[in-house]
């Protein structure tokens, strides 16, 4: 489905990064890092194996602490916050990780209560039914709300993390790899709810992935992590738009091979 426009506030960074530098032992990881995430835009970070994008999910969540460099996140410096104030941070992100696996024990609803419950002490229980409902609703699941996951399929329970990350009304949404492991007819069907989400909820994302259909179909800017730095910023187009060798092969392997 064709990308509607959405409405990105370039004087509003929620995420502001700059000089990140991480490493572990000798493995200089990170190398000055500078990134910004605006206001209601996808930006797709695009980087081979092992150059460091889980790492700087985990620094932009407080989880890894930098060398070197300053994160900004919602107005929060999260390099020299308390530990409670990272946690009331981390509720106004949503992580949408590949091994945020669902409750196999628990029905659909009561994995979409769980965050509820735990985070929001004085919802009643029509709020958190409405809740539950909106949130089924909103990635196309309702009939399934007392079914077990194992009777869904993996796109379907892919789905259900991502309601279940939404349930919180998260201001920014972290995706690590949302397409991996599905067949591509699915893999349209989660980029084009990444796209809904954005516009339904209005948040601000950053999604990680090797998966340039995904790149191209969700991402208002893509930044490409090459030697521990995002050397190449831009649209899709732009970003591709080079002959660099540590490039191209990126854009051969999904397109003409
Ligand atoms: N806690 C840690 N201790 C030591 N090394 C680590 C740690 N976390 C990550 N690394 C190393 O940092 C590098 C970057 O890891 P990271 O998981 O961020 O890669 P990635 O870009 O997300 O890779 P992939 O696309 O395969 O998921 C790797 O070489 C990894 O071994």
């Amino acid at each position: 489905m064709q990308k509607e426009k959405v409405n990105i506030d370039k004087s509003n960074e929620v995420i502001r990064i700059r000089g990140l530098e991480k490493s572990f032992g000798d493995y200089h990881v990170l190398r000055g890092i500078d990134l910004d995430l605006y206001q209601g835009e996808n930006l797709v970070v695009l980087g081979r194996s092992g150059t460091g994008k889980s790492v700087l999910i985990k620094l932009i969540s407080g989880l890894l602490r930098p060398e070197q460099g300053s994160i900004n996140v919602l107005g929060n410096d999260v390099i020299n916050i308390t530990e409670r104030e990272l946690e009331a941070l981390r509720i106004r992100i949503g992580f949408s990780f590949q091994n945020s696996a669902l409750y196999d024990s628990m029905t659909i609803r009561k994995n979409l209560e769980f965050p509820l419950v735990r985070n929001r002490k004085n919802l009643t229980r029509k709020e958190i039914d409405d809740n539950v409902h909106s949130v089924l609703e909103a990635v196309g699941l309702l009939q399934t709300i007392n079914q077990m996951p194992a009777e869904l399929s993996g796109g379907q329970r892919k789905r259900i993390g991502i309601a279940r990350t939404l349930i919180l009304n998260p201001e920014i949404m972290l995706y690590d790899e949302p397409t991996a492991g599905l067949d591509p007819i699915t893999c349209i069907e989660i980029n084009d709810l990444i796209n809904e989400v954005q516009q339904r909820y209005n948040t601000s994302s950053i999604i990680i992935t090797h998966d340039l259909t995904c790149a191209k179909q969700v991402g208002d800017r893509v930044a490409m992590l090459l030697d521990g730095q995002f050397q190449r910023v831009g649209t899709f187009d732009e970003v591709f738009a080079t002959d660099d060798p540590r490039v191209k092969p990126f854009y051969n392997y999904n397109f003409t091979e």
